[in-house]
């Protein structure tokens, strides 16, 4: 480990009487200098209890949560660490009886359920399914997950930007070119929000956007609970400010005064979360309420060579002029390939050679694209693996259901309960078996399918089995196929004897007893393993907040979960927080995930250089974050214009954040085709051929 600079050392030793504000670049070691002060806090005496740590993400905050667990520090209360929206729900859960009539609820009477984005998708999509088959929404076409999370995007928006949810079509039109057929989708939008709210009022359910709506307006202003909340918390810890919303810079600006000792740590450059709220310059108007400022501004990550590709990098991207650096050469490295197989081959070989060559540990290294297609993560995933280099993948935006391990586990969980009356299709029944049984390819999986599966056994579909089949089908299958195929058979019999459990435990044991041990596909798998940990999670989720509701219906809560994800449903977005849990593996994904990971690496690898991806937002034809946002003049209308110095910004932003969280080197890697077949030309690729230009100028005609 190292010891604290000087600067920071005097960070940790100011008295706990102080509210500070520490500003600086990212890699500049402020959350190192937090973490040791809030280590001191409690080293000192002063009640875990009595400390509140806040963060934007709770993975933002992990480096605290890790501080705290350490033996060393003297045992006591626990430390709260928590989003804002995890703070609001411990106190509705507190203080329901205080809310839940004025909030409007129709039965205060009874208890709240909170919602994840996954059970909210779920009742959204109960109140929206009417509408749909009232022509709603006909004029687009949406995949129903993004309709539904648009919907949600609003409610989220109004209550952290802080409007009033019947206001969002008249904010989004307000900005809009005024087409009708986009006024149309902005009112509906708008409608399905607001019975969305009703919905939720009438059966005590509440989001995310409920919860922080009647955190704010109710309980924050209750003198009950403000003097509940000063009492328990006397210094404030608050931690990537700048990813935080308007709301929230809200609470804590009237809350500042009342504590004893508050550091809030701002990242400049940073409000990666534009699209999800963050507002930097809101949580500006939190710095003049501090007692003192400190700036950190010398980076303990990139190397000059680095700086000075971000700074070239940043002006090419903002279209300013820039000259050549004769440092840049030792930063940047490029490979140029038609197609992105060869890219693929390209990347995977780099890597190998760091690790195996240079002795580059795999979590020093991270390959990032704009989004992360299963092509690619494929390509890459394979070839590091047949070099023997662990590699992980993360992808947030991925739907849990469109993970081969999701669907072998739910479809096995059919087979072990016929009870549902549910019968997988056959090319479901091949790839669980396929995926759950090592050494299985689809020409075995196709025999053992049809030689053993009756959809009459156990009741309901099932396998008979591999010993009474023919000894020369045997063979061909392999005994070693066929003993584990037995395996797994006879666990699944055990399980239908005796009486069902839920589904959430049903999969962990399933995982834990058969899937992840050898010979099984599970077995090894970080990403399986992830996927099914995901899985539980969701369900367990699901079970917590729709279980009450669907006692009366006699339906199970596995069986509509499983035709939930049937129907796309649920288990369409993961939870938007993961664990930074890449440890010995060479980490693939979005350049965006990535950077909420706030963790700097040796080596970054960027893919698909050329794509509109890196530059480009999503398109979202019922909301507008910028719109939807405490920026936006009223009444103004975006233009094309605006949606291009955007873009710019976005990019700038982006480029700035990766480079200052890489210590050596980055490798470009540009396909001229990309996956879907069209050449690929985005502003990334032309703010780095300007700079290859002028490199070669500077050089006298000669490459970088
Ligand atoms: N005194 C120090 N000596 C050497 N390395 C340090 C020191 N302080 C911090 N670092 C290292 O610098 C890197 C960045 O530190 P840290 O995360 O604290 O910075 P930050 O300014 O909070 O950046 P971010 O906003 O990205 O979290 C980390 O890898 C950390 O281990």
């Amino acid at each position: 480990m190292f010891n604290l600079s000087p600067a920071q050392q005097a960070l940790v030793d100011q008295p706990f009487s102080q509210r500070i504000w520490l500003e600086g670049p990212p890699g500049t070691g402020k959350t190192t200098a937090a973490v040791a002060r809030l280590r001191a806090a409690l080293e000192n005496g002063i009640p875990g209890d009595s400390i509140l740590v806040l963060a934007p993400l709770r993975t933002l905050a992990q480096p605290y949560t890790t501080a705290v667990r350490d033996p060393a520090l003297p045992s006591g209360s626990p430390v709260t660490i928590v989003t804002l929206g995890g703070l609001a729900q411990r106190n509705i859960d507190l203080f329901w009886p205080y809310v839940a009539e004025s909030a409007g609820f129709s039965h205060p009477e009874l208890p709240p359920t909170f919602l994840t984005l996954e059970t909210a998708q779920y009742y959204l999509a109960h109140v929206i399914q009417p509408l749909l088959e009232e022509n709603f929404f006909d004029s687009i076409r949406l995949d129903t997950n993004r309709l539904y999370s648009q919907v949600l995007d609003n409610l989220n928006k109004a209550a952290l930007v802080g409007f009033e949810v019947n206001t969002i079509a008249e904010r989004l039109k307000s900005a809009s070119l005024g087409k009708p057929a986009e006024l149309h989708l902005y009112e509906q939008a708008q409608e399905c929000a607001l019975r969305f709210r009703q919905y939720c009022l009438e059966n005590n359910l509440l989001d995310f956007s409920l919860q922080m709506e009647i955190f704010q307006k109710l309980l924050w202003p209750h003198p009950a609970v403000r003097a509940h909340l000063s009492a328990q918390y006397r210094h404030l810890f608050y931690e990537n400010v700048e990813e935080d919303a308007p709301v929230v810079h809200d609470i804590v600006s009237s809350w500042l005064g009342e504590f004893e000792s508050a550091l809030l740590v701002y990242d400049r450059g940073g409000g990666y979360r534009a699209f999800l709220g963050a507002d930097p310059l809101s949580a500006e108007q939190l710095n003049p309420a501090c007692d003192q400022e400190i700036f950190f501004n010398d980076s303990w990550v990139v190397s000059p060579a680095v700086e000075a590709l971000r700074a070239t990098l940043e002006a090419s991207v903002r279209q300013q002029d820039f000259s050549a650096s004769p440092l840049i050469p030792e930063a940047l490295e490029f490979n140029f390939s038609r197609f992105m197989p060869q890219s693929a081959d390209w990347i995977a070989e780099q890597i190998r050679a760091l690790v195996q060559e240079q002795d580059v540990p795999p979590e020093e290294i991270v390959v990032l694209a704009p989004f992360l297609s299963d092509g690619l993560r494929f390509a890459l995933s394979q070839r590091l693996q047949a070099a023997g280099i662990p590699v992980r993948s993360h992808r947030p935006s991925r739907s849990l259901r469109a993970e081969n391990a999701t669907q072998c586990l739910l479809t096995l969980a059919v087979l072990a309960h016929p009870a549902w009356g549910l019968t997988p299709r056959e090319l479901e029944v091949r790839s669980a078996l396929q995926q759950a049984v090592e050494g299985l390819d689809l020409p075995r999986a196709h025999l053992l399918y049809s030689i053993t599966f009756r959809k009459n056994a156990w009741n309901g579909p099932g396998f008979t089995s591999f010993e009474k089949i023919q000894p020369e089908m045997q063979e061909r299958i392999t005994f070693e196929v066929g003993r584990r195929f037995e395996h797994l058979r006879g666990w699944l019999m055990n399980y239908l004897g005796g009486p069902p459990v839920e589904l959430d435990v049903f999969i962990s044991r399933l995982f834990g007893e058969v899937l992840s041990q050898p010979g099984f596909g599970f077995h090894n798998s970080f990403d399986n393993a992830a996927v099914t940990a995901r899985l539980i999670e969701s369900i367990r989720k699901f079970r917590l907040a729709a279980g009450a509701a669907l006692q009366d219906s006699g339906r199970s809560v596995g069986q509509e979960y499983v035709e939930m994800v049937a129907q796309g449903l649920i288990a369409a977005q993961y939870t938007q927080e993961w664990q930074d849990d890449s440890a010995g593996a060479v980490l693939l994904a979005p350049a965006f995930t990535f950077l909420m990971m706030n963790r700097p690496v040796r080596f970054q690898f960027w893919v698909d250089v050329g794509s509109r991806g890196w530059f480009e937002r999503l398109y979202q034809p019922l909301t507008h974050p910028l719109v939807l946002s405490r920026r936006w003049t009223p009444g103004k209308v975006w233009t094309d214009a605006d949606e291009e110095i955007n873009n710019r910004q976005t990019l700038a932003r982006l480029t700035n954040g990766l480079l200052l969280r890489c210590r050596e080197r980055i490798a470009l890697s540009v396909n001229a085709i990309n996956e879907q077949g069209s050449e690929q030309r985005g502003p990334l690729l032309f703010a780095f051929q300007r700079i290859f230009r002028r490199q070669a100028e500077a050089e006298g005609g000669g490459r970088v």
